[in-house]
């Protein structure tokens, strides 16, 4: 990694990228670019089922074994509609590895998202999604809790944990700062390896890469932030340079 002459921390944390709607050919050149720092690549909201360019996406995620991931609200919106069946049988036709489970936008109880994450293990690995995607409604850390343990029971390979694109809900107050009694809950209840922070702006990457090492997990990182990311995980950056200053 690099030309080598640096002694750098080893980084295994891994990073979850936001596709907002790039095309077939901006993806080949991140990936070309930076797949080596990308573990999954998940196409937001209702973004898969507009996307002309999805086959395409999906062979060249394929080609440089990237996990691709519906997004959470698409599987929502189509349960809302009595149509997850439907969702999940379609994500799978295309060839998708992996599904959000969330509850972000719809009244959705706990049975019932247990129920639809057993049912996408059938098929798909699950992110499970934690927390509300609107500001008004913060759920506290005792309940994070308890849904991430229920839903890990339910199946779940990956915890995600609420951030949106803007970075101000779920764990981030409404100016972007950590919710640190949240995020403390979340690592209690799923442990570190299995968590994954979305960390759509800089500073929470660099605040969750000094509290955690650079083997925090971070997810909903835009494409073109992939290579700073990797910089801030390596201390190669200001913001995270103690991890590699001598
Ligand atoms: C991108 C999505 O939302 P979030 O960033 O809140 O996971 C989604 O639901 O697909
Ligand atoms: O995930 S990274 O920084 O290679």
């Amino acid at each position: 990694m690099g030309p080598g002459f640096l002694a750098l921390p080893t980084v295994a944390g891994r990073t979850h990228v936001l596709d907002r709607g790039l095309a077939p050919d901006a993806v080949a050149g991140v990936l070309e670019l930076t797949g080596e720092h990308i573990d999954v690549w998940k196409f937001g909201w209702g973004i898969a089922y507009l996307d002309r360019g999805l086959d395409r996406k999906l062979w060249l995620l394929r080609e440089h074994e990237v996990i691709s991931c519906l997004g959470g609200t698409l599987l929502e919106i189509a349960w809302s509609q009595g149509k997850s069946e439907e969702c999940l049988a379609w994500a799978e036709r295309a060839g998708l590895d992996a599904v959000e489970v969330s509850r972000g936008v719809v009244e959705m109880d706990l049975d019932d998202k247990r129920e639809l994450i057993k049912r996408a293990c059938q098929a798909f690995t699950v992110f499970a999604e934690t927390g509300r995607k609107d500001a008004g409604t913060a759920v506290e850390a005792g309940e994070w809790r308890e849904e991430i343990a229920e839903d890990l029971a339910a199946g779940a390979a990956w915890v995600i944990t609420e951030g949106r694109e803007s970075g101000t809900v779920g764990i981030y107050d409404g100016s972007g700062r950590p919710r640190q009694d949240i995020v403390e809950a979340a690592v209690d209840a799923a442990g570190i390896e299995r968590v994954m922070f979305e960390a759509p702006r800089m500073a929470q990457q660099a605040w969750l890469i000094n509290r955690f090492g650079p083997a925090v997990n971070l997810a909903n990182i835009a494409p073109d932030d992939v290579l700073p990311l990797a910089t801030l995980r390596r201390g190669l950056r200001a913001d995270t340079a103690a991890l590699s200053l001598r």
